[in-house]
């Protein structure tokens, strides 16, 4: 292939992998290595200089000594950048192979091997998390001499470490100002933010430690440190999208700002850098939470669960302290995910008559950690991001700040009609479901209905034909003079003789929907409307 070309070449290929067809992009990349590698070899047969044509067609031997001394470096300049290239494409084509080899794994796995109790995370490869991965990639082979059990190598320079001092409230202000002073380069502020407050690399890929409570130990913060670990880290998800009924739309938007950028960090750099955080809001119950579980599964990125509560603690500086381990944290585990659920609550406007100051400063952390969660993917091609997804019922009430930092801002909705019959199928999955049955009937009837409202509505009607039961048990008993004592004994037995659980028919839906009333009102959803018009940005 031409070299002239190769530009042209390289750029499809690079626009099949952003379509996602991967193996197209993969085999292009291959051309592409070829045509590099075969000048590789030119240059080093100092080839170049026959071809160059600026110094006449006479071979090399022919020229005067000064020029073939000249030719000789200007050659040796030219074969270490064709080698540049070349091991950037081979990079490159090793990424695409790997995005189709991952994704080909997760179709292949079946479904309800992945939802069953008994799977482990990571009995394959292909269960096991990206951070995880990247651990066993780089692990170098245990030396002789250096145990490496208890997943920490110790050589024998090892020493004693200092654990890192996350970034805590006192600190926070001199992290802002070098952080506003630094604007123009806010990947290097994160950087050397990052190599400050540590000296280390990032990355528990990096560290020797196989999780962040150890690689901290001796902290006096530890208490805490161990509180976030235990109750907001999760370090394998099993959310699984297709559970999720409806909002197709928010899921495109939603891969596309989270789960592409994990995958391909090579491409999300520069103008292209991955968002730095992306809210989601609507009604109460739409799914929020279970999208932002979902696309971290997908991504098998590890989980940060944030309960805007658990955020809040009675001793002065500790909330902002907690806030500084959190994000300190997901870098340590990155690629990682941060949700924090209902952000409102802690992320409301500032300078309030009635804000406690020690709100202000947990607001004040907020801000900073978030410009300083890694945006671009690294030239390494190692997916080292920390994306923060919120979650809110009520937008309006978030401080300014906080909502520029949350750049994506995706509307979830109450489910449309088809979504609603989605809903009701996925929600009585597990129930033995009479003939009668009709999805359509009950999408109907259930108009301005929110995914939690329905999935309450089954919930009430899957009891029903048990309290028959337990109805006409009692009439019986008691019929044939027996009391309570009895009623309890025969329905035990009944249990026994009758394991499977009577089935739901359309009849005990259509009553539960009389029973459960739809929790959004019309008012709150105008709201939504208007400031998804303001503000929306998907
Ligand atoms: N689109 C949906 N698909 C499937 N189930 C849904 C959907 N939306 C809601 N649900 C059901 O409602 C429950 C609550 O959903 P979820 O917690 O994700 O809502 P949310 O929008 O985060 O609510 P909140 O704003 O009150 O925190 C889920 O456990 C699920 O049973």
């Amino acid at each position: 292939m031409e070299v002239a070309a190769l530009g042209a070449l390289v750029q499809r290929a690079r626009e099949h992998v952003l379509l996602g067809e991967y193996e197209r992009g993969e085999e292009l990349l291959g051309d592409a290595v070829g045509t590099v590698q075969a000048q590789v070899r030119k240059g080093e047969e100092g080839g170049f200089l026959r071809n160059a044509g600026q110094d006449g067609d006479g071979a090399r031997d022919e020229l005067p000594e000064e020029r073939q001394d000249r030719h000789t470096i200007e050659n040796r300049k030219a074969v270490d950048k064709w080698k540049k290239t070349l091991k950037a494409l081979r990079k490159e084509r090793d990424l695409a192979r790997q995005v189709r080899e991952t994704l080909q794994g997760r179709r292949a796995t079946p479904r309800d091997s992945r939802s069953s109790k008994n799977h482990r995370a990571d009995d394959d490869d292909a269960d096991v998390p990206i951070w995880k991965q990247q651990q066993h990639q780089q692990q170098p082979p245990p030396q002789r001499g250096t145990p490496s059990s208890g997943g920490r190598r110790m050589t024998p320079s090892s020493k004693p470490r200092v654990p890192r001092q996350p970034t805590s409230s006192s600190s926070s202000s001199s992290a802002r100002r070098q952080n506003s002073s630094s604007n123009n380069n806010k990947g290097g502020s994160s950087a050397q933010r990052r190599g400050r407050a540590s000296g280390r690399r990032d990355g528990a890929a990096e560290s020797k430690a196989s999780s962040y409570v150890e690689h901290m130990e001796g902290s006096p913060d530890i208490d805490l440190i161990k509180q976030i670990e235990s109750t907001m880290l999760t370090k394998s998800l099993n959310v699984n999208s297709e559970d999720i009924a409806g909002l197709q739309g928010a899921k495109q938007v939603l891969e596309e700002a989270v789960l592409y950028p994990q995958l391909m960090p090579q491409y999300y750099t520069g103008i292209r850098r991955p968002w730095k955080g992306v809210l989601l809001f609507g009604p109460p119950g739409t799914g929020k939470t279970m999208l932002a579980k979902s696309i971290a599964s997908e991504c098998r990125t590890c989980f940060f669960n944030v309960a805007s509560a658990a955020l809040t603690s009675k001793w002065r500086g500790e909330s902002e302290k907690m806030v500084g381990i959190l994000f300190d944290m997901a870098r340590f585990y990155a690629p990682s995910t941060i949700f924090f659920d209902e952000i409102d609550s802690i992320a409301s406007a500032r300078g309030g008559s009635t804000e406690h100051e020690a709100s202000r400063r947990v607001k004040s952390e907020l801000l900073t950690q978030m410009d300083g969660v890694s945006g671009d993917g690294d030239e390494s091609g190692s997916a080292k991001t920390v994306v923060v997804l919120a979650a809110t019922n009520l937008p309006w009430d978030l401080d300014d700040a906080i909502r520029r930092r949350l750049e994506k801002r995706i509307y979830i909705p109450l489910p449309d009609h088809d979504g609603r019959a989605e809903l009701f199928k996925i929600a009585t999955r597990e129930v033995r479901l009479c003939d009668d049955v009709d999805f359509e009937k009950l999408a109907d009837e259930s108009d301005g209905y929110s995914g939690a409202d329905i999935t309450n509505v089954c919930h009430e009607a899957s009891m029903m034909p048990i309290r028959r039961i337990i109805e006409e048990t009692k009439q019986e008993v008691h019929a044939q003079g027996g009391g309570r004592h009895e009623v309890l004994a025969r329905m035990k037995q009944l249990g026994q003789d009758e394991p499977s659980s009577p089935p739901v028919g359309q009849q005990d839906l259509l009553m539960a929907l009389t029973k459960v009333q739809s929790s959004v009102g019309g008012r709150d959803l105008s709201k939504y409307q208007a400031w998804l018009e303001e503000y929306g940005a998907t």
